[in-house]
């Protein structure tokens, strides 16, 4: 397809201008192919940006397009290693983990240690500045770098105002927006800062930009990092390549056989920038993948029969909508399915308790002593909080869901964490906690007390679904708050449901064991009653 047929009356706007610039230059590289069926299209009508769609028919296992792998922007590409080599070549400064506490107690060092992550923000930034109109040199990426966004609905830039729709979910806790402003200061900033010539090799000192312009433009490299960056074997590794996937799915990694993951162990990775394999949309449910078993280039390929007018999909991994959210800035109700909530061992441990001081008379003193136990005995780490999820099955091979999520159980952890809390109840508190050794005893109190707290979990949240659903109703009748606060109330409205569903599977559980602990009762009761007249009897008899 020649790419200036997409070129309206000669009258780009700078979006359209930058795809076709894009384009251009993706094709012109060599060993580069796109395929003439496919189009990069303007999603930015439903908020997806750029996005690729099939023009005909496309059948399973198509090309959609190749890229070599020398167009892709990694530690193996940019010059940047070679011009800082004492930051870039440091020993297993790849497989560090960069938040380590230890590092960030440490006095500052020259150079700060890096990590795939902070090495592909350098890297970036660097390729940044050298594809500005000011740059002597000119980074051979700037046409795809120009296409890069530079603003992102990711909470990370949200307003606290903003965050605050958000409720009680835990992605606000994940935000992370003072870890990563760590990280730049520690791990950025010194490295720039230390190489004025590398980095502004022309700029007079009045023009080198500040260093709040250098973070802001390093939390954007660093977004963009996230949302678009992929996990690419290492150049120099001798093991086999890395399945398919984004940086931050692990998991999804590994455990199945369909063919658009591979079932391989975790191999050497490196970051990076994939040109035109990173303006594939992304969904639950998928059409496309992308191919890295080649040592030259990756390859898109289609796993099904792809429609004219359908947008080409990849898969971003089983993510629920909060990750969705704080990855990639955007929800889809497909992503619902992977929805999560965390529940607090407080709140659990709270109605336990009460539970216990109402049957056993459980004292504060038994409690404390039961706590200290299991800290002194060390054969249990009691966990402080635990993932409530649907069951799902992973999409089929040609990226297609086949039956619904449904909640089924609770944490296999959390019901772990309990039966070893009452277990040493039991022992601390004495005979008066007998009953505890029946296994239907401590399965009610255990689902008493959970299903109290995921309604006092529901009840954290400011808003019942019901708003929720009513605010999103009317948001989709045009009169609704701004996009994020739409996603934030989409967010808050999935818990909320995971939250409702797993309270009526508890219930239902509970109401089980309810029914055999009474029935024990009255067997007890009914073999006590006869039991009681046979002494009598006896006594009767002597
Ligand atoms: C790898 S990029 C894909 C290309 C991107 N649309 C663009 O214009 O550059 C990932 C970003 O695309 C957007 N995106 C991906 N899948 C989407 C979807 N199903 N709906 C809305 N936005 C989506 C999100 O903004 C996400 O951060």
């Amino acid at each position: 397809m020649d790419v200036e047929m997409d070129i309206d009356g000669g009258h780009l706007d700078d979006f359209a201008r930058g795809t076709h610039d894009f384009l251009n230059w993706f094709r012109s590289l060599p060993g580069a192919t796109f395929h003439e069926d496919t189009r990069i299209e303007d999603l930015r009508g439903k908020n997806a940006g750029r996005g690729i769609i099939a023009t005909k028919p496309i059948e399973p296992e198509t090309v959609l397009f190749t890229i070599p792998r020398d167009s892709i922007i990694s530690t193996s590409t940019s010059e940047l290693p070679t011009l800082l080599p004492e930051v870039f070549k440091q020993p297993d400064n790849a497989e560090e983990d960069s938040d380590s506490e230890s590092e960030e107690e440490q006095a500052p060092t020259y150079p700060p240690r890096q990590d795939p992550w902070t090495s592909l923000i350098l890297i970036l930034i660097y390729e940044h500045f050298r594809s500005l109109p000011t740059s002597p040199s000119y980074s051979r990426w700037a046409p795809y770098l120009s296409i890069l966004p530079s603003e992102f609905d990711t909470p990370m830039f949200w307003t606290l105002e903003e965050v605050s729709q958000l409720q009680a979910s835990s992605l606000v806790s994940k935000i992370g927006k003072d870890k990563a402003d760590a990280m730049i200061r520690t791990k950025i900033l010194p490295v720039i800062r230390r190489n004025p010539s590398v980095f502004f090799p022309s700029a007079s000192t009045g023009s080198i930009p500040s260093d709040s312009e250098i973070t802001s433009l390093a939390h954007k490299m660093g977004s963009a990092i996230m949302a678009y960056a992929f996990d690419l074997e290492k150049e120099d590794s001798d093991d086999q390549p890395n399945p398919a996937h984004n940086p931050q799915d692990g998991d999804s990694d590994g455990e199945e056989e369909d063919s658009w993951i591979e079932d391989q162990p975790p191999k050497p990775s490196q970051m990076a920038m994939v040109p035109l394999a990173d303006i594939l949309n992304s969904d639950a449910e998928f059409n496309a993948f992308i191919n890295h078993d080649s040592p030259t280039h990756l390859t898109a390929l289609s796993i099904r029969r792809i429609e004219p007018g359908e947008e080409i999909l990849n898969y971003y991994g089983p993510l629920p909508s909060s990750e969705l959210l704080r990855r990639y800035g955007y929800v889809t109700p497909k992503h619902t399915r992977y929805d999560v909530v965390e529940l607090s061992w407080e709140l659990v441990a709270k109605y336990l308790r009460q539970a216990l001081i109402t049957k056993y008379n459980l004292t504060e003193d038994t409690w404390q002593k039961t706590h200290q136990k299991i800290q002194n005995d060390g054969d249990f780490d009691l966990e402080e909080a635990f993932v409530l999820e649907r069951h799902s099955e992973d999409p089929d091979s040609t990226g297609q869901l086949t039956s619904e999520a449904v909640f089924a159980s609770l944490p296999e952890d959390l019901s772990e964490q309990v039966k070893y809390l009452l277990k040493m109840i039991k022992k601390v508190g004495g005979p008066e906690f007998e009953k505890l050794g029946d296994k239907d005893i401590r399965n009610e109190i255990y689902l008493d007390a959970v299903l109290k707290a995921l309604k006092e979990r529901e009840g954290e949240y400011g808003t019942t679904v019901e708003e929720d659903e009513r605010i999103l109703d009317e948001a989709a009748n045009g009169n609704g708050p701004s996009r994020r606060v739409q996603m934030a109330v989409w967010v808050r409205m999935g818990e909320k449901k995971l939250l409702r569903e797993a309270q009526k599977c508890v219930g239902d559980k509970l109401d089980e064991v309810r029914a055999k602990v009474s029935a024990a009762a009255s067997t007890t009761s009914a073999k006590r009653s006869a039991g009681g007249e046979e002494p009598s009897a006896k006594r009767r008899r002597g």
